[in-house]
């Protein structure tokens, strides 16, 4: 690793966060190159930020960075050539930190399409805290919560779908990265959750009180915030162009429909099971990158006799 990493211009540093400070630390001790410039992906920002103040390089300048693309997978099956495409790539430089070493990470990361954000480390940890990390706390809980359910009524299990899986997919996240995110973040988070709290407390005295009005006043402002956020990112694994059919739920039916799609060239970048039921047709979510695959997917699944809907 010392060799590798004193002939480099650039070292990024993707381990769990728990790892980073003791490679940070081992990398401080190396004869790095002049202008040498270390980054890492760490989903939280202050702790490491630290580090490296305390610890500095005389050759090297360190630049936190935390790509927000990604999904609750990890390991190399996980990735993707346009992971990063269009999504945020946020950096927490200090007052200290050179522009041209900043300027020089920055022209090397828009080879990833992704856009760069600077904000500060302990800012980042705040932000980041209420939109990813307390977000997977609340999954997990809440799946842990009708885990518990079920131990007495595997009814539970069986009819959880739709809005269950939607809000819980990120309950399968790693959980040793989870772990060292959560721990590295926890001040931040004690506050959030005592804020969740109070949120859930509005809910309790609302329906204690069957404050109709309150209810649907909150739906309808958690709707109007919600419907302002972002689209989904075109260019990631997740693609927009999407479409729903319906299958009669037997067996090869799915490697069917794939061929089918290959056969014509069309290129499918995902395909979902939604439900699937005895004796009535299941649902696939088809995903493409571009709508000319949609398109085309839609005319040719109407041919071989399916309705696709978007
Ligand atoms: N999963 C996601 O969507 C995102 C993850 N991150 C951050 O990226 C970092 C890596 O996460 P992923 O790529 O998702 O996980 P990953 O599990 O795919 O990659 C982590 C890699 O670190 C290696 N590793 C673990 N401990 C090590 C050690 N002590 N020494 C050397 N290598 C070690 C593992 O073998 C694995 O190859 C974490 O800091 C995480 O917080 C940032 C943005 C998104
Ligand atoms: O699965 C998801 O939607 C994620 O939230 C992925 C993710 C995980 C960790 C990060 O620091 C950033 C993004």
């Amino acid at each position: 690793m010392r060799e590798a990493a004193e002939q480099a211009d650039f070292i990024f540093l993707c381990v769990p966060v728990g790892e980073l400070e003791s490679y940070l630390e081992q990398i401080a001790g190396f004869d790095l190159k002049p202008g040498c410039i270390i980054s890492d992906v760490g989903s939280t920002k202050a702790s490491i930020a630290a580090c490296a103040r305390k610890l500095g390089n005389r050759n090297a300048v360190f630049i936190g960075g935390h790509p927000m693309a990604g999904s609750e997978r990890t390991g190399v099956e996980a990735a993707t050539s346009i992971l990063f495409e269009n999504a945020f790539y946020v950096l927490t430089p200090e007052p200290s930190t050179p522009p041209e070493a900043l300027t020089r990470l920055t022209d090397l990361l828009k080879h990833t399409r992704a856009h760069i954000v600077t904000v500060d480390a302990e800012k980042h940890d705040e932000i980041v805290g209420a939109i990813s990390h307390l977000p997977h706390i609340i999954a997990v809980a809440l799946v842990n919560q009708i885990r518990r359910y079920n131990e007495q009524n595997g009814l539970y299990e069986l009819l959880a779908a739709g809005g269950f899986r939607d809000i819980t997919r990120i309950a399968s996240s790693d959980p040793a990265l989870w772990r060292d995110i959560l721990i590295h973040n926890r001040e931040v988070l004690l506050r959030l959750m005592r804020d969740w709290n109070e949120e859930t407390g509005r809910f309790i005295r609302m329906l204690e009180q069957a404050d109709a009005a309150g209810i649907e006043e909150a739906f309808r402002m958690s709707g109007e915030f919600r419907s302002r956020l972002p689209e989904r990112r075109k260019g990631m694994i997740h693609s927009i162009y999407e479409c729903y059919i319906d299958v009669p739920d037997h067996p090869g039916i799915i490697g069917r429909i794939a061929t089918e799609l290959g056969n014509r060239h069309i290129n499918l970048s995902n395909l979902q099971i939604i439900e699937s039921r005895e004796e009535v047709p299941g649902v696939l979510r088809l995903s493409f990158r571009t709508q000319e695959d949609l398109d085309h997917a839609i005319a040719s699944l109407k041919e071989l006799g399916y309705t696709a809907r978007y």
